[in-house]
């Protein structure tokens, strides 16, 4: 057996034209069109990459950009006037602060100050009680897109076992709530966990979110298996993901991969969520259609 390759790339971009399309139809409706405000402190080289991408994907879609780059040295409270002011700016639909902040700024006391109505991170804990509870409310971005991937690829996820590795708020917790919601088993690996090899073994989906390169292997695996890898490991100028690709590939049913799998999905799902944003704010009933 050898897996089939699930090419998160062409799916970002399929996602991100159906957002433009939609997009151009809330413009013309609105008489105005949607804008994401995106904050980025410091110079941290990744996050340079990953806020010039949020860029060009927003104009590319249709909507406006507002971008802020401020220094690595900027006081908490200078930031926390930075929300408040895109906050109550009517052209800002959804605000996102790039993670990771430098190390003085208390990430979780900016992430509270975004009102939760512009938090198309779906990071604030509003928004998490939200997913926890079963309520409408946005969803943060990279594990909304490994849900599209899998249910793209598996259909009906009902009764299948999910193994979700790693406990962070941003991935590992709202993944396991989205598959809890999907009626799925899960369960959620984390450093402390007994014996992880017997648990995922036992999974139909792994999601790995954990930030250690390659570290599921193929013989940890259930054939045919659903791997999705959240990891984006830079080892020796290379990027590797929390999966082992050489040996899970022949073993897993379908798998992404890294870079080309997930990664490109974050984009395409903020995207998505700016524009329910803009309808809610422009009190325009969202279908959620393709979407
Ligand atoms: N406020 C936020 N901060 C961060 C988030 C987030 O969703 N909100 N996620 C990550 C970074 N990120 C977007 O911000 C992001 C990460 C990776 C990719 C991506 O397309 N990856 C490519 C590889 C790119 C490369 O070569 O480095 C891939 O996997 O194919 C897009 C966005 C942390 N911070
Ligand atoms: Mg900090």
């Amino acid at each position: 057996m050898n897996a089939q390759i699930i090419d998160g790339k062409a799916f970002a971009q399929g996602l991100r034209e159906r957002v433009a399309e939609r997009t151009a139809q809330f413009s013309e409706r609105a008489g105005r069109v949607p804008g994401l405000a995106v904050v980025l402190v410091g110079e941290d080289p990744a996050s340079q990459v990953y806020v010039r991408s949020k860029h060009k994907a927003t104009v590319a879609a249709g909507m406006a950009s507002f971008e802020h780059r401020l220094p690595a040295e900027t006081a908490q409270d200078e930031l926390l006037a930075l929300v408040a002011s895109l906050n109550a700016d009517d052209a800002v639909d959804g605000i996102l602060v790039q993670l990771p902040l430098p190390a003085h700024i208390d990430e979780n006391a900016v992430i509270a100050a975004i009102s939760p109505d512009k938090d198309v991170d779906g990071f604030h804990p509003v928004n998490a009680g939200r997913l926890a509870t079963g309520l409408d409310g946005f969803v943060p971005c990279t594990p909304l897109g490994c849900l599209m991937l899998l249910k793209d690829r598996l259909g009906n996820l009902s009764g299948l076992d999910a193994v979700v590795i790693g406990r962070s708020n941003i991935v590992g917790k709202p993944m396991a709530q989205l598959l809890i919601r999907e009626s799925c088993t899960v369960t959620v690996a984390h450093s402390r966990t007994r014996d992880l090899p017997a648990l995922v073994r036992r999974a139909d989906i792994v999601v790995a979110a954990v930030g250690l390169p390659e570290m599921v292997k193929g013989d940890w695996l259930k054939p045919g298996a659903a791997v999705i890898d959240v990891g984006i490991n830079r080892v020796e100028g290379k990027l590797v993901g929390d999966v082992d690709f050489a040996s899970a590939a022949p073993v897993a049913g379908a798998i992404t991969p890294v870079p080309g799998g997930v990664g490109p999905m974050t984009i395409a799902v903020l995207l998505r969520n700016t524009l329910v944003a803009a309808h809610r704010n422009a009190g325009i009933a969202f279908e959620a259609g393709t979407l």
